[in-house]
């Protein structure tokens, strides 16, 4: 029997923790081998430091982390060779001090209790009484001449100190388990806890002699000996078959606190959850939360990756940690990183900053929106893509340095020299000074490149620069945001009104009909109206500027900016999709010809006399149809219209084929 050397009571403050901390203190149990592991590792630090400091005699050991299961026994056990204890420690360190810290803390946890605690950190040993009925310490200290000393407790605050026969300094700590805790005996359930929290420990732990942790923490190593492949290598290990991230930045410093970390930008995928946090935290290198929303600034949430800090409070509520002064200035920190990397991303290899835009573009509006440092540091770096002809070939490619200069569209390079992909992006300063001579403080932007294509073209035919603005974020947010910010510019999207400079004098304003003497103009214009009888829709003429009339549009619907507007926010507000307002103009394009002659077919039904001839009929159903093409690039179709629509479409057709 080896001999007794203290038998005692753990001092309690309040009435007794155990009952409490077996209860269910926490949901997860689990942590409990996160709180030994740490408690280990921490052992096999402070043993490097003793030796460092030369008061260690003979070697120090390969630092070494062995977890031990026996079915039979129901038992488990985590071993160390770090710096052991002595009896006096453990009286101190165990009975005293770790019991008054799990004390506090219970007290701490009780008055939180409806809060969420961020991974529960703060009960340390203690919580091995959460799946233990028994817990005994086994232990040797490296300090020379130390008695090996074993320590047990039953879950009351008895505890008995004994002496022990090992000889190997460091620390086993074994649990016997409650039945109902049987799954911490199964070796799978093991692996998987320590993949989970402890897998970046910088020690290997072993469990049947094999090391279970991956140990490498790459966010605490220098970026300069790291590599791209290094990156990507870790990225794929923390995010299993995901696609490539498109950047990341590596975040290192140690003032005004202490902080690692490895964010990504990850390729968006629409169902992404913005609002959850992606990142995950570390306290340490031991895993703390995989979602740490507090931490992240809001724009930043679908980033991924890893964050270590020790100056995270851990043992506090979720709502007490938004609101720590810490806390908020990592976020700040994080941001200004972020900022800083696209800044210098984009000075310095522009091609690849325009290949992330698209994903990484919806980020930098958000935050421009939402943080106002964050728009400060990024707004010469704000890009949108423009209608701005870039070469299509090589061969094409001017010789002369046109697109590539400062201060001009330029072209998004692709890996493949030859392909003819060449999507241009500008600034929008830069739309405005290149644009200035033209329309001076006016932007025209295009939301759906697919139904507006009719305005785009017209636009680039007569040389005006289109930007498309096509995403959520820009149509609700960001251009009103942008005309706060630039408030002598006016946006205005390319069907909101026809520019001066895309129509031409009328050329249909001759006299054609010398009974009435009306124009050209006034006859279709009394011709669309007669068609379409709706007085809600105003019918305009106009001779649109083309060198290929028979391919520019017949017709177009316009919307006024700000009529549109008023009804895409109440559409917003109300999260439906857009009304499409009953009042608005029809343009008709009497330079087109087709156009021209529905009037003089029209005119054949005069000739034929009383009643709806069928030329008449002809030149109605066309109108109708000219109408419904144009604002079929506006709205879509109800059943009811597309029925018509494809009815009319196959009697026109059946017209023609009588025709020939
Ligand atoms: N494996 C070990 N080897 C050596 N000393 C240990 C070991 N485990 C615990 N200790 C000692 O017991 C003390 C109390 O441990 P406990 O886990 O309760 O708190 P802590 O590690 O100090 O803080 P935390 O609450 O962050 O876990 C430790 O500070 C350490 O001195």
């Amino acid at each position: 029997m080896a001999t007794v050397l203290e038998q005692g009571n753990i001092t309690i403050h309040t009435e007794n923790i155990f009952p409490i901390i077996k209860k269910s203190l926490y949901t997860d149990h689990e942590i409990f081998l996160r709180e030994l592991i740490s408690n280990s590792v921490d052992a096999i630090n402070k043993l490097k430091m003793v030796a460092y400091a030369g008061e260690i005699d003979g070697e120090v050991p390969e630092p070494e982390i062995e977890i031990k299961l026996d079915k039979e026994a129901k038992t488990l056990s985590v071993s160390d060779n770090g710096i052991g204890m002595t009896a006096e420690e453990i009286k101190k360190y165990i009975n005293q001090v770790a019991f008054s810290s799990a004390e506090e803390f219970i007290q701490k946890y009780q008055k939180d209790a409806d809060q969420q605690i961020i991974g529960h950190f703060g009960l340390g040993f203690y919580s091995s009484f959460m799946v233990a009925k028994k817990v005994e310490i086994n232990t040797l200290s490296h300090r020379s001449g130390s008695q090996a000393i074993h320590w047990s407790c039953d879950g009351s605050p008895a505890f008995e100190l004994t002496e022990s026969e090992r000889t190997q300094p460091g620390t086993t700590i074994t649990l016997t388990l409650f039945d109902e805790e049987a799954e911490y005996v199964e070796p799978e359930r093991i692996k998987q806890l320590v993949k989970n929290y402890c897998d970046f420990m910088p020690v290997p732990i072993k469990l049947d002699g094999e090391a279970i942790n991956k140990q490498r923490a790459l966010w605490k190593e220098s970026p300069q000996n790291l590599t791209d492949e290094d990156y990507l290598e870790f990225y794929r290990y923390l995010y299993p078959f995901q696609d490539e991230p498109l950047l990341w930045v590596h975040l290192n410093t140690d003032y005004p606190f202490l902080l690692n970390g490895i964010v990504y930008f990850p390729k968006i995928k629409p169902d992404v959850d913005v609002n959850r946090g992606q990142i995950k935290l570390f306290c340490n290198q031991v895993f703390v939360s995989d979602h740490c929303e507090e931490i992240i600034p809001e724009f930043l949430m679908p980033l991924r990756g890893v964050i270590d800090s020790p100056d995270i409070p851990l043992n506090v509520s979720r709502s007490a940690l938004t609101n720590d002064r810490t806390v908020r200035r990592i976020t700040d920190y994080i941001a200004k990183k972020i900022g800083d990397r696209l800044k210098s991303l984009y000075n310095e290899d522009r091609a690849e900053y325009v290949r992330c835009w698209q994903d990484v573009g919806t980020f930098v509006k958000f935050g421009a929106l939402k943080d106002d440092k964050f728009k400060k540091q990024v707004e010469d770096i704000l890009i949108f893509r423009t209608t701005q002809e870039t070469a299509k070939t090589e061969e094409e490619q001017p010789k002369v340095e046109v697109q590539t200069a400062e201060g001009d569209a330029w072209q998004d390079a692709t890996p493949n020299e030859t392909a003819e992909v060449t999507d241009s992006y500008t600034t929008l300063k830069d739309y405005l000074e290149r644009n200035k001579e033209r329309h001076e403080n006016r932007v025209y932007y295009c939301t759906d490149p697919a139904s507006q294509s009719t305005y785009v073209e017209l636009y680039k035919n007569q040389g005006l620069e289109v930007l498309y603005m096509d995403s959520f974020i820009d149509t609700n947010y960001f251009i009103p945001f942008l005309e706060r910010e630039y408030t002598e510019v006016k946006f205005s999207r390319v069907d909101a009104e026809l520019e001066n400079t895309l129509v031409e004098e009328d050329k249909a304003s001759e006299i054609v009909d010398p009974k009435t003497n009306k124009t050209r103009s006034e006859l279709v214009k009394e011709l669309f109206e007669a068609a379409l009888n709706n007085p809600k829709i105003t019918v305009r003429t106009e001779s649109l500027k083309s060198n290929d009339p028979e391919n520019s549009p017949p017709a177009m619907v316009i919307l006024p900016e700000q009529i549109r507007r008023i009804q895409e926010m109440t559409a917003l507000l109300q999260q439906q999709a857009m009304e499409f307002p009953e009042e608005h103009t029809l343009v008709v394009n009497t330079a087109h010809p087709m156009i021209q002659k529905l009037v003089d077919i029209n005119q054949g039904s005069i000739i034929q006399g009383e009643g709806q001839s069928s030329s008449g009929e002809l030149a109605n159903s066309m109108c109708q149809h000219v109408y419904d093409l144009a604002l079929f690039s506006q709205k879509g179709f109800t059943a009811e219209n597309m029925k018509m629509f494809v009815q009319r479409s196959n009697q026109l057709l059946t017209r023609m084929t009588e025709r020939l």
